[in-house]
């Protein structure tokens, strides 16, 4: 059982205050979020509320003036030697960055956030046939996926869907979204096999390197509703995190709120319309034995709402494939050993999803003693 026992839930301030049985009433309505922002609450509920400092944004990212790279995927045949390197030194130095030009278009990436919208919006009751903490099911409509794992709950709502490496059937999602994620999923790939043979290049590897160790080949859709909040100072709408998977490529709406750590400091990502955000992902950190990084992220929560935003994972995630992944053998010499131990896909997710979002890397343990 990986929910933890109730006794971990009393922190006993103030008195009488059962932070299980606020988990456990929260999760039993299965209205999420929105369900609270609905009932017309104007104080956010204890279980979101998290120290001051966890929150306060660093002033850092009004000084600064350092924004992530923007890459532009245009004539791609022509100026491709440049764009690997744009590529190589944002994988490296920051872990994000924005495409434009990426060829998904702009119709497809303003349907999969209304799909998402409208499937947040069903009513109650249609929504909760697929509110579940069920890890074996195609598509789970549910709040925090780590709601019994962390120490705060963030104020977000989130759709899951396991589109591949397993056979998906459509039926399984909502209509009100069914054409929008299928057609999106398409489109998403596309641009991921680009991706990966850039990312191939940038670590001086074939092309095709990357999409032939199936790292292309797994997809998770997370549409996550991040309704308005009536406190955001006092919560967060997603704890900082790294992506336990390959790669993301995050679609995020006009409101903004992401935020990426850069030499100690939260950044912001502005809301940039048409483009796509791609960071990189802990399995990606892991086989490129560190050359390219994995870097943490969070979003704030905001007065103003929803935001909506939707990522997509490549991963096997809860697929059972048995490949292992390691540091890249062509990446290694005498002086750059591997620092990994190998690791299935499916291990690094449930390791990651017991430890719930915060913390440190989940890359940590997985380090060999040098
Ligand atoms: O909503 C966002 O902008 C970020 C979501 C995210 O970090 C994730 O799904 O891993
Ligand atoms: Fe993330």
């Amino acid at each position: 059982m990986d929910i933890c026992e109730a006794s971990d839930f009393t922190d006993g301030s103030p008195a009488g205050y059962d932070r299980y049985q606020e988990l456990k009433s929260f999760d039993e309505s299965k209205a999420g979020v929105k369900g609270l922002v609905d009932s017309g609450i104007s104080k956010i509920p204890r279980m979101f509320i998290r120290p001051r400092d966890d929150v306060v944004a660093d002033k850092s990212e009004e000084s600064g003036g350092f924004s992530i790279p923007v890459i532009d995927l245009d004539d791609l045949a022509l100026r491709r030697a440049e764009v690997v390197s744009a590529v190589l030194e944002a994988s490296r130095d920051v872990g994000f960055f924005q495409v434009v030009n990426h060829g998904i278009p702009t119709a497809i990436l303003e349907g999969i956030l209304a799909a998402t919208r409208a499937t947040h919006e069903l009513p109650v009751d249609v929504k909760n046939r697929y509110y579940s903490r069920e890890p074996d099911r195609m598509v789970n409509l549910v709040s925090n996926f780590d709601l019994y794992q962390s120490k705060f709950a963030n104020w977000r709502d989130t759709l899951f869907c396991r589109m591949a490496p397993d056979p998906f059937d459509p039926e399984e999602l909502p209509s009100v979204c069914r054409d929008m994620f299928m057609e999106y999923a398409k489109h998403a790939k596309l641009l991921g096999i680009t991706l990966f043979e850039l990312l191939s290049e940038a670590l001086g590897l074939q092309p095709d390197y990357l999409k032939n160790i199936d790292c292309a080949k797994g997809h998770v859709i997370l549409g996550h509703y991040y309704p308005a909040c009536p406190e955001p100072e006092l919560t967060l709408g997603t704890t900082k995190h790294n992506d336990p998977n390959f790669l993301t490529i995050l679609l995020q709406d006009h409101i903004g709120g992401l935020q990426v750590r850069y030499q100690d400091q939260w950044v912001h990502v502005p809301p940039m319309p048409g483009a796509l955000i791609i960071n990189i992902g802990d399995l990606l950190q892991l086989i490129s034995n560190d050359l390219i990084k994995s870097v943490e992220h969070r979003v704030l929560a905001n007065r103003i709402g929803p935001r909506i935003s939707v990522a997509f994972f490549f991963t096997h995630h809860q697929s059972r494939t048995a490949r292992l992944y390691g540091p890249i053998k062509e990446l290694l010499s005498d002086s750059n050993p591997a620092i990994y131990r190998d690791i299935t896909c499916e291990e690094y997710v449930s390791h990651y999803k017991k430890r719930g979002l915060g913390g440190q890397s989940a890359l940590t343990p997985l380090r060999l003693q040098g």
